[in-house]
This record gives C-alpha cells, structure tokens and sequence, in this order.
C-alpha cells in the first residue's frame, strides 16, 4: 500500500491478452499481456517507437488490434458498438501532451466545456460546484478566472488533469505527464498523480521515460521490449537487473539527464 491507497488486486479494470498489432511489416505488439487493478498506478515504459502510444490507443479504442483481447471495464472495446464505446471512454480520463487548454477561455470556462458537453443535464449550480472542488483538488483555486497564457507550464498541465478529473473518471490514461517540465514541477505533477490516485480512487497507466516519474508514481512498472512486457514489477525489481535491455534504458536515461539522476539520489 502506498500512501493509504489500497490496490484491489481481484478487480482487473484492464486486462489485455495476447495482443497483437501490426502496421504493414512492422510487428508493434505481439502478444502483449497486461493487467491494470483497480487502485493501482502501473508504469509503462520502453524505448521510443515500443509501442506504448499504440498500447494507449488499442486500450481507448482509437484503433483496432489484430488479434487477442482488450477488455476495459468489463467491456472488450473492438465489440462493443460507437455508443456504447463513446459512453466507456466517459470512464476514462485521457491526459495527453497534445490535450492543450483553449487559449481563449478562461479556466472555469476550460473546466465548465467537458461538463455540459457531456452531461447535458447538468444544472448551473452542479458546475459550480464541480469546478470548485477540482481546483481545490488540483490546488489552484485562485486561477479561476484566469486566461491559460497567465499560468506557467506546471498550472496549466494541472488545470489540464483537472480538466479530465472533472468527469471523475474511473480509469486515467497519462501520456508523458512530466515532458516539458523542469525537474520541479516534474515532481509536483508525480505528487498530484499520485493524490488523484487517493482522492479520486483511480486506476492509472502512466506512460513515461522519465525514470523519476516511473520511480514516484509506480506501484509497478512495465517495460515494453520486442513487443511485449519483458519484465514487470516494482521499480527497484526492474531496474536491479543485469539485463543489458533494462541497465541501458537506464544508464542512457541518467547519462543524459543530470538532474534526474541528482534528484533520484536525493529521494
Ligand atoms: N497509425 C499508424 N500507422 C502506421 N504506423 C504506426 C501508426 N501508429 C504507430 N505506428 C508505428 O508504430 C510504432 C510504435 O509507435 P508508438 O507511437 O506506439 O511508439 P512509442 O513507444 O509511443 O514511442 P514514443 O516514446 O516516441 O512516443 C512506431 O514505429 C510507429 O511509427
């Protein structure tokens, strides 16, 4: 258990097998095999062209596998029809790198967009409400009525996980939540990951090369090699390795990244 968040190691919210996806020649997942228990942050991780955005992407339903199964909240998503693929991803929270705020609304604004597009129902005083208590869970109340060019990099990536939070998503889907941010905020991202996880009792895949994300927000870690997981577990299980695969992912990661490795020292 991390920071009293329980793990639920009998409810598999994801669990994919046996997954293959091909573009063309190139062989991008061959039998992958993956379980995301509720509660649980899992770290995926592999080299850049692995696979990992392809893995998200089969996961939300943006594409088809070849073959084997991906079974979402109960549901397997390349069977289920557009709506009732469109009502599951309501169940998803997707923070991308490219999920940018709209420049020219204001926060609440940012905020109040997902709700009344996708709870039409919704009364006035509800999104108040809502917008309130996402703030105070990303810790930024005071920018409520602020344009997104008034925040700096770190509030905006928060507003923008408040943004996905907002719909209270069962299960969230990170994509590089740290790329772009200096070591600092880096690190005020890995918190709150890890405080949406306990506030909002999430089930997290967080993709990531940045070893200190992997190592703060992990309650296991996954590496993607030759289209599969090689290995998995805890981050000090696979990285204490004397797999040349996992000791070069890493030594280059610290080799060219001085601050990580200084702020790794330091945790
Ligand atoms: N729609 C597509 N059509 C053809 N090839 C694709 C498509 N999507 C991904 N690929 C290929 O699949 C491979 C895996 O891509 P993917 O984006 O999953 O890598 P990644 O592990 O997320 O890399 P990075 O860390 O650089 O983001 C790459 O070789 C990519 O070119």
């Amino acid at each position: 258990m991390k920071n009293g968040v329980k793990i639920d190691r009998n409810n598999r919210v994801i669990f994919v097998k046996d997954l293959e996806k091909s573009f063309g020649e190139l062989n991008v997942l061959s039998g992958l095999n993956m379980d995301l228990f509720k509660g649980e942050n899992l770290v995926v991780m592999g080299r850049s062209g692995s696979g990992k955005s392809v893995l998200i992407k089969v996961i939300s339903g943006l594409l088809k596998p070849d073959k084997g199964v991906v079974n979402v909240l109960g549901q397997e998503v390349d069977k289920i029809s557009t709506e009732e693929l469109q009502a599951l991803r309501l169940k998803i929270g997707f923070s991308f790198q490219s999920s940018a705020l709209y420049d020219s609304m204001t926060v609440r604004e940012n905020l109040e967009f997902p709700l009344v597009r996708n709870l039409k129902n919704i009364k006035s005083k509800e999104v108040d409400k809502a917008i309130e208590e996402v703030l105070e869970n990303v810790d930024l109340p005071q920018t409520i009525n602020q344009l997104p060019s008034e925040l700096s990099g770190g509030q905006k990536k928060r507003i923008g996980i408040a943004r996905t939070l907002i719909l209270k998503p069962e299960i969230m889907l990170y994509d590089e939540p740290t790329a772009g941010l200096d070591p600092i905020t880096s690190v005020e991202i890995n918190n709150l990951i890890n405080e949406v996880q306990q506030k909002y009792n999430t089930s997290s895949l967080i993709i990531t090369h940045d070893l200190t994300c992997a190592k703060l927000t992990g309650d296991r870690v996954a590496m993607i090699v030759d289209g599969n997981f090689l290995t998995q577990g805890s981050f000090d299980d696979v990285f204490n390795t004397n797999d040349e695969r996992i000791r070069g992912f890493y030594n280059y990661n610290f080799i060219n990244d001085n601050t990580n490795k200084k702020l790794n020292n330091f945790k």
